[in-house]
């Protein structure tokens, strides 16, 4: 028998075509050496064109999910993803604080993840749950990822430029979050990809060249998700997001198409090389 890995929880939406969402989190996080747990917030009828259907998970259920989860099995972090309703992060404020997640004394780590919007721009959040996510998850927050789109709507700045990827993540900061991770995926013009992490005084910045592919749905919640699982290992937040940048550059240089539309990034790359070593 093998000893119990590091667990961590992702509180996230389901994606039927399994590129993002809690699919794509529990594939980073096993790549990534972590059992992942599951809180399920809502069921989304998705595949590599968009999102043409969403169900709810009530938010009581969603909670004792969580509950389930820290009291028998234990996490060492938790992440969010797609919360779907202000009802749903009102709860998952509640639990979160219940069960020791968050920032006070003895707490694990919590990686809000603010998904607004799937790629091709559905909603995947209701309008009266921004707000909540400023006021009710960033200040629980160890680390908050928002896109450029997340940018826009939660700091209402427009990043061009390295620049405004400072100024928002300043403004951002000033919300909660102990740090904040601003992602540069949706610069699409720009030839590199610039992911700027900022702590309130320190800033880090995590760049490459952008990697010429379509395909990269699922990219943010793989992100995080590794991040999350590095935390879970006893990684710093600043470490923690050096080893997921490496990981989620690697995953899109593997990315693939899959239907008619937007493919994967590929969370499993590692996989891959060690059937490739076995041939
Ligand atoms: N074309 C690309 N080349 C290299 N890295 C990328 C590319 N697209 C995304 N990434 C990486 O994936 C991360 C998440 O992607 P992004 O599109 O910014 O967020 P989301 O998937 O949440 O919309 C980026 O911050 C970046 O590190
Ligand atoms: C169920 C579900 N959750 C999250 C997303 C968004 O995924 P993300 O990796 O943040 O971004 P895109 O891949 O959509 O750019 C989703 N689509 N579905």
């Amino acid at each position: 028998m093998a000893e119990t890995p590091p667990r961590a929880l992702t509180i996230a939406g389901s994606d039927s075509g399994g590129a993002a969402g809690l699919e794509a989190d529990l594939r980073a996080m096993t790549a990534c050496g972590v059992h992942g747990c599951v809180a399920v917030t809502a069921v989304t009828v998705q595949n590599s064109l968009g999102v043409s259907g969403v169900h709810l998970v009530p938010p009581e259920t969603v909670a004792a999910q969580v509950r389930a989860v820290v009291t028998d099995i234990g996490v060492g972090a938790a992440k969010t993803g797609m919360l779907a309703s202000r009802e749903i992060i009102d709860a998952v404020a509640d639990v979160v604080d219940e069960v020791g997640i968050g920032r006070g004394p003895g707490a694990v780590p919590f990686v809000v993840d603010p998904v607004a919007a799937s790629m091709a721009g559905e909603q995947l959040l209701a309008d009266d749950a921004m707000e909540a996510i400023r006021t009710r998850l960033f200040p629980r927050a160890a680390l908050a990822t928002p896109n450029l789109d997340e940018v826009r709507l939660l700091a209402g700045i427009t990043v061009t430029d390295a620049e405004t990827a400072r100024e928002a993540a300043r403004a951002l900061h000033a919300m909660g979050p102990r740090y904040v991770l601003v992602k540069g995926g949706h610069l699409r013009g720009s030839p590199e990809v610039i992911d700027l992490l900022f702590d309130g005084e320190q800033t880090w910045e995590f760049s490459g060249p952008r990697i010429d592919t379509p395909h990269v749905h699922g990219a943010g919640d793989a992100l995080a998700s590794a991040t999350c699982a590095a935390l879970a290992r006893g990684a710093t937040v600043p470490d923690a997001v050096a080893a997921a940048e490496r990981y989620i550059r690697r995953a899109v240089a593997e990315s693939y198409p899959l239907g008619a539309g937007v493919g994967p990034v590929s969370p499993l790359w590692a996989i891959d090389d060690a059937l490739r070593a076995r041939e």
